[in-house]
C-alpha cells in the first residue's frame, strides 16, 4: 500500500497508521510493517501504532528513529506492507524451551537487538530465557563476542591496558571512584566504562555523573584516556558493546542479573576497550548476586576461563558483601564519601581497604608493584594525594568542575532519621531492603536520594541512637521510602524488629527536613 509520510517527533522505532489502513494491510498495533522508501529503494521494519483520529487514511506517521533509518522527508511516498516475523524469535523460543544457542543464532539475536528489531517484550523473553535456562560457557563466549562485534572497539598503541569491573550486588560499592585514579596515577591506562544501576540504587555511571558528564563516543573515550590515563564513563552512551545497555534496561525493574548475561556484559566491555589485564570484584554475601564462597569461586573460574578464551589476563577478588561498602547508598552520598577519601579522610575502613586491595591486584598484575606489595603501593598513591590529583584530571577531561570538594556535594533536602528502638547490637542489615528503600527514595535518578547508615552490622546501639538516615530530593519520595522501610524492616537490633517507622504524620522519633 502506498502512503504519504508525516514526520512525528517521537523517540520510538515505529510508525502510526490509520486503523483503516492497518486493517487493509492486515496488521494490528504492535505488529511490524516493512516500510520502503520509494526513492532510495531501501526498506526497514517498524512497529505499528494505530489511531482512528490523529492522522487521516492514506497518511503514515513516521517516528524519529524510523525517519533517520529510512531517510524520508515530510510528505514523501512510501510503500508499506506487513513485515515477516524475525527468525530470531524462533531462536529465543528455542532457549525458552531449554535449548542451546549456536554461534550463528547468538549473533543473529544480538544483531537484531542492536538494530532495535526486537520489541521490548521479545527482548524480555530473551533475557528471561537465559535467566531460567543458563547459558553454558560456549554460549557465553558467543554472546560476548557478538556484543563486541556489533559495536565499536578501542585500539591503543601500547600495552598494558588495565581494567576493573565489579559484578555489583552490594550496595554502596563506590570503589571504582578510588581504584581508577589510583591505578592511573601509577601510570597505567584504564578506559573504564560502567553501567548504570542494574540491581542497585546507584551504578558507577550514575555516581560519576554527579561529578562530570559521562556520555561520550568511543573515539572520545580513547582520546581522553590517552590524555589523562583514565576515564569513568557510561558504557551505554559509547556504542561499545551497545547491546549491553538494552539488556540492562530490561533487567533493572526486576533487579535480576542472569549469570551468563552478567559474564558477557562485563567481559564484552573489557574486551572492546582492548584491556589485557583485568580485575573482577565478586561481592559474596547472603543478599547479593553470589550468596556463598563456593558459588563465588565457581563464578571466578568462569570469568577467568572466559578471559582466557578472549586473550585477557583476569584475576578475581571475592569480597565481603554481607554489608554495604562504606556508609552511603545513592549517587551524591556515595560520591561525597569517595571524594572525601581521595581528599585524605582515613575512613570508612571498608571502602578504603576494598579499593586498595583491588587497585593492588591491578598494580601487581601489571608489574607496577612487586607480588604482595600492591596494597601498600596503592595506599601510598592514595595517601600522597596523587590519586586525588588524577581524579581532578579525570573530572576535568570529562567536562566537570575539578575544584569540587566532598563538602560541596549535598544529599537531598528531605530526610528522616531512623533510630534504634532499644539497646542492643545491629544483627541484621539487609542489603536488598536497603536498595529498595533507596530506590523508593528516588535513587539513582534523583541524585540526592539515598541512605546514610550510621550503625552497620555488629554495631552496639542504645535506644534512640540513629541507625540510618533516608534522604530524598522530593518530599513524596521520602514518604514512599519510609513506607517501603516499614514494609521491609531492613534492620534488626538484637532480635527486636524495628517496627516504628513513621506514618503520614511523621510522628515518633525522627526528624524531618534536617
Ligand atoms: O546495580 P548493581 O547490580 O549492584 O551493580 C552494577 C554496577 O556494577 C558495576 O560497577 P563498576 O563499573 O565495576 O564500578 C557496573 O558497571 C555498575 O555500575
Ligand atoms: N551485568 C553486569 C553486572 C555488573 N556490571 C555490568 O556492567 N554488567
Amino acid at each position: 500500500m502506498k502512503l504519504t509520510t508525516r514526520l512525528i517527533d517521537i523517540e520510538h522505532r515505529g510508525v502510526l497508521l490509520h486503523s483503516a489502513d492497518a486493517r487493509e494491510i492486515s496488521v494490528r498495533g504492535g505488529d511490524r510493517v516493512e516500510v520502503k522508501n520509494r526513492v532510495t529503494g531501501e526498506s526497514i521494519s517498524a512497529f505499528v501504532d494505530t489511531t482512528a483520529s490523529l492522522i487521516d487514511p492514506g497518511v503514515i506517521g513516521v517516528y524519529r528513529p524510523t525517519q533517520v533509518q529510512i531517510d524520508v522527508l515530510e510528505a514523501a511516498e512510501v510503500e508499506v506492507r506487513a513485515a515477516d516475523r524475525p527468525t530470531t524469535l524462533d531462536y529465543i523460543k528455542k532457549k525458552m524451551d531449554g535449548g542451546r544457542l549456536t554461534k550463528d543464532e547468538t549473533y543473529a539475536i544480538i544483531k537484531d537487538v542492536v538494530a532495535d528489531v526486537l520489541s521490548p517484550s521479545e527482548l524480555t523473553a530473551y533475557i528471561i530465557s537465559t535467566y531460567i535456562n543458563p547459558l553454558d560457557m560456549d554460549e557465553v563466549e558467543y554472546l560476548t563476542r557478538a556484543m563486541v562485534d556489533t559495536g565499536e572497539r578501542l585500539h591503543f598503541p601500547s600495552y598494558p591496558i588495565v581494567d576493573k569491573h565489579s559484578i555489583g550486588g552490594v550496595p554502596g560499592n563506590k570503589i571504582t571512584l578510588l581504584i581508577v585514579p589510583i591505578v592511573a596515577a601509577a601510570g597505567l591506562k584504564i578506559p573504564k566504562t560502567s553501567s548504570r544501576a542494574i540491581t542497585g540504587a546507584g551504578g558507577t555511571a550514575d555516581l560519576m555523573e554527579v561529578l562530570a558528564p559521562v556520555e561520550f563516543s568511543a573515539a572520545e573515550v580513547q582520546q581522553m584516556t590517552e590524555r589523562v590515563g583514565a576515564v569513568i564513563v557510561w558504557g551505554g552512551a559509547t556504542n561499545i558493546a551497545p547491546a549491553d545497555d538494552r539488556f540492562i534496561t530490561i533487567e533493572y525493574p526486576f533487579k535480576i542479573d542472569a549469570r551468563g548475561q552478567m559474564l558477557a556484559s562485563v567481559m564484552a566491555k573489557k574486551f572492546a576497550v582492548g584491556a589485557n589485564v583485568v580485575a573482577i570484584d565478586i561481592p559474596v554475601g547472603e543478599h547479593t548476586k553470589v550468596p556463598t564462597i563456593e558459588e563465588g569461586r565457581k563464578l571466578a573460574r568462569e570469568f577467568i576461563e572466559l578471559g582466557e578464551r578472549l586473550g585477557m589476563r583476569v584475576e578475581c577478588a571475592l569480597t565481603y558483601g554481607e554489608s554495604l561498602v562504606g556508609h552511603t547508598i545513592g549517587p551524591r552520598l556515595e560520591v561525597r564519601e569517595a571524594l572525601s577519601v581521595l581528599e585524605g579522610a582515613n575512613e570508612p575502613n571498608s571502602l578504603i581497604q576494598k579499593s586498595l586491595s583491588i587497585a593492588g591486584i591491578i598494580l601487581e598484575m601489571s608489574g607496577k608493584a612487586a607480588p604482595g606489595e600492591g596494597y601498600r603501593v596503592a595506599g601510598e598513591i592514595l595517601e600522597s594525594g596523587r590519586a586525588y590529583e588524577k581524579m581532578r584530571q579525570i573530572i576535568e577531561v570529562q567536562g566537570g568542575d575539578p575544584d569540587v570538594k566532598a563538602a560541596d556535594i549535598l544529599p537531598g533536602q528531605f530526610s528522616y532519621v531512623v533510630k534504634a528502638p532499644g539497646n542492643g547490637y545491629v544483627i541484621e542489615l539487609n542489603n536488598r531492603a536497603l536498595i529498595s528503600i533507596a530506590r523508593a527514595a528516588g535513587a539513582p535518578q534523583d541524585a540526592g536520594a539515598g541512605i546514610f547508615i550510621h550503625a552497620k552490622k555488629g554495631t552496639q546501639v542504645e535506644a534512640g541512637e540513629p541507625i540510618f538516615t533516608v534522604y530524598a530530593d522530593r518530599q513524596w519520595r521520602l514518604q514512599k521510602a519510609l513506607e517501603e522501610g516499614r514494609r521491609l524492616m531492613p534492620i534488626v537490633v538484637e532480635g527486636m524488629l524495628l517496627d516504628r517507622l513513621p506514618g503520614r504524620h511523621w510522628g515518633g522519633g525522627g526528624s524531618y527536613g534536617e
